[in-house]
């Protein structure tokens, strides 16, 4: 299990300093798609940049696995939102990356990240630069990057954002198969309510207050299943969601 206990976060700005998290508990399953919606600047982000080990809470603890974290880990994947890709490597370097840093021995590597490249669709630009990709292509590359470090945790900020909705739609497919055969544990921060629903198994929607509060947490149990998207079920639980984002923006109004 992966726990948040009693995380603390500030930022210091100009003249005062933002309290993002205060006191904040989250736990997430092995094998939980966990969704993180709400509106911009409620601390979605902040929550991955803490989870990566990339920033450390101003106070609490986070354990993965039962390992407190204390900086990055070999096991967490990151996928930012502009992919992160080295525009001076090509996409078979870009994706071999990860492996090389960890001077794992070529004739090794060349076997996974062939494969990964198939997988990913990417055999007939493998020798391309990200300049010459498309939205989605780049986005696989950085999927693919990830996935050949074979993670235990994938955390992805708005990877699907830049791209047209049918591309978009693949791609939420894709991730989906990826979660289903590798039983991964995925955190993915969307700003899509139907995104969300399609691949969160449990949506948390946060509230830009300060601090930051989970105003609902909506179980979704047939995430996966095939033709979800068509459902009167998917339906319903994409206008729970809306109904609590509106009325979180309600609340903020209020203030
Ligand atoms: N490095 C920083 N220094 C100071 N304040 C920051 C920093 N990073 C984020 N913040 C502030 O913390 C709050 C949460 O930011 P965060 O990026 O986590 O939000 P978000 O929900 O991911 O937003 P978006 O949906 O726009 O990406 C915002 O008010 C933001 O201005």
């Amino acid at each position: 299990m992966i726990e948040v206990s009693h995380c603390d976060l500030r930022y210091n700005q100009a003249k005062s300093q933002v309290k993002v998290y205060d006191n904040f508990n989250l736990k997430i399953e092995q094998g939980e798609s966990l969704v993180l919606i709400g509106p911009s600047g409620c601390g979605k982000s902040t929550l991955l940049y803490l989870l990566s080990g990339l920033m450390p809470p101003t106070g609490g603890e986070i354990q993965i696995w039962g390992e407190p974290v204390k900086g990055t880990r070999q096991k967490t994947a990151f996928i930012l939102q502009e992919y992160g890709l080295f525009p001076w490597l090509n996409v078979e370097q870009n994706v071999s990356l990860g492996l090389r840093v960890r001077h794992m021995t070529k004739g090794k590597y060349k076997v996974l990240v062939e494969d990964m490249i198939q997988k990913m669709g990417l055999g007939e630009v493998k020798h391309n630069f990200p300049s010459q990709l498309s939205g989605g292509q780049r986005q696989r590359v950085a999927l693919a990057r990830a996935l050949t470090l074979q993670p235990d945790l994938l955390l992805m900020d708005e990877p699907l954002s830049a791209l047209d909705a049918l591309t978009r739609e693949r791609l939420q497919t894709l991730l989906l198969e990826i979660w289903q055969e590798q039983q991964l544990t995925t955190v993915l921060v969307t700003h899509s309510i139907e995104e969300a629903v399609f691949l969160g198994s449990r949506i948390l929607v946060l509230l830009d207050g300060r601090p930051t509060q989970v105003v609902g947490e909506i179980l979704n149990p047939l995430v996966g299943q095939r033709g979800y998207r068509q459902t009167e079920e998917f339906f319903r639980k994409t206008s729970y969601v809306r109904s609590l984002l509106e009325r979180g923006g309600l609340d903020e109004s209020a203030k």
